[in-house]
C-alpha cells in the first residue's frame, strides 16, 4: 500500500480521539556513544499545550528533532495516528519547527521569508499572498512584509519565525528554546502571543523550554525529563480556572503551578545523575 495514501481517520472505530503523535520506547544513542535518549514513551493528543522541560543534556531537543524526522531514532517508534505520512514516514505539511534562532535570510524581506516553506511547495508568490497576510497578522507583523530582519529587533525576527511556522497551517508546532535569547520582557510578550495563537487556531504545540516560569504559564501539561540517559520522569496536566495573562502571572494559581513544577524538576536534577 502507497503510505502516502494512508488516511486514519481521527476516531477509532470506538469513539476515542486518535492521538496526534506517539512516541514508544525511543532510544537514541549517538554516533560519540552518548545514549542521549532511553526508551522515551509520549503520547500527545491534538490540541494539547505541552512543555518539555529538564536539566541540560536530557535529551529534549533530541527529542524534538526525532519527532520533528529532523533525526533519527535509534530504536523505538513514531506514529501519527490521525494524519497522512509520507514516504518517510512523516505527515507532510502537518509539522512545523521553530528553533532558539529564527534563522532567517538576511537578503529577503519579511515577506520573502516567511513565503519559503509554501515556494519550497510549489505555491505561487501570488497565491501565498493572502496565507502570508493572514501569519504576519497572526504576530503582529502585518505592517513589516518589505522589512529586511536587519531592521526588526530580535522579538520582530522570531515573530518572522513563527510567523513562516504558521504559514503552512501545520496541525503541530514544535518549538526548541524559542526565546532563551531573548530579554524577559519581550519573552513574556511573545509567551502572550503564542498562547493567544494556539487558542485561535487549536494547533498543537510541543514546547522545549529550560523555565519552569515559562512552562507553568504556557502549558496545560508538564513532561519532566532526567538526564543520563534522558527519559521521561514525570508527566501531568497543568489546570488553571483563570485565564493566563498579566494577571495569572501575579496570582496564587501561578505561584503554586511553578512551586510544583520546580518541586518536580528537582527531584529530576536530585536522583543521582548530577
Ligand atoms: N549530534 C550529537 N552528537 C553527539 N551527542 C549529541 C549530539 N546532540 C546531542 N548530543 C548529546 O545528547 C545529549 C542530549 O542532548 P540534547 O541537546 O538533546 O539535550 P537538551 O536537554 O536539549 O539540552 P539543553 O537543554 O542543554 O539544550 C547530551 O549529552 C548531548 O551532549
Amino acid at each position: 500500500m502507497n503510505l502516502a495514501e494512508t488516511r486514519m481517520p481521527e476516531r477509532s472505530i470506538e469513539g476515542r480521539k486518535r492521538p496526534l503523535v506517539t512516541m514508544t520506547s525511543v532510544s537514541k544513542r549517538f554516533s560519540s556513544g552518548t545514549l542521549a535518549l532511553s526508551e522515551m514513551s509520549l503520547v500527545v493528543e491534538s490540541g494539547e499545550f505541552v512543555s518539555l522541560l529538564g536539566p541540560s543534556g536530557c535529551g529534549k531537543s533530541t527529542a524534538l528533532r526525532i519527532i520533528a524526522g529532523l533525526g533519527d531514532a535509534s530504536s523505538g517508534m513514531i506514529d501519527w495516528p490521525s494524519s497522512r505520512i509520507n514516504s518517510r514516514g512523516l505527515p507532510e505539511g502537518d509539522i512545523s519547527f521553530v528553533f532558539q534562532e529564527p534563522t532567517l535570510m538576511p537578503w529577503q524581506t519579511v515577506f520573502g521569508n516567511v513565503h519559503l516553506p509554501l515556494k519550497l511547495r510549489g505555491v505561487s508568490q501570488a497565491a501565498a499572498r493572502p496565507r502570508i497576510t493572514e501569519a504576519l497578522a497572526t504576530v503582529g507583523l502585518q505592517d513589516f512584509a518589505n522589512a529586511y530582519p536587519r531592521e526588526l529587533s530580535g522579538g520582530m525576527r522570531m515573530r518572522v519565525s513563527i510567523a513562516r511556522a504558521l504559514v503552512t497551517k501545520p496541525k503541530l508546532l514544535l518549538m526548541d528554546e524559542p526565546f532563551a535569547a531573548l530579554d524577559e520582557i519581550t519573552r513574556q510578550k511573545l509567551n502572550d502571543d503564542v498562547l493567544r495563537l494556539w487558542k485561535q487556531t487549536g494547533i498543537t504545540v510541543i514546547f522545549v523550554t529550560h523555565s519552569v516560569f515559562e512552562s507553568a504559564y504556557l502549558s496545560n501539561r508538564i513532561v519532566v525529563m532526567k538526564a543520563r540517559p534522558g527519559r521521561v520522569h514525570a508527566d501531568f496536566p497543568l489546570h488553571t480556572s483563570l485565564e493566563r495573562d498579566a494577571h495569572y502571572r501575579t496570582s496564587e494559581e501561578y505561584r503554586q503551578a511553578c512551586e510544583k513544577v520546580s518541586t518536580v524538576l528537582l527531584g529530576a536534577i536530585g536522583s543521582g545523575e548530577h
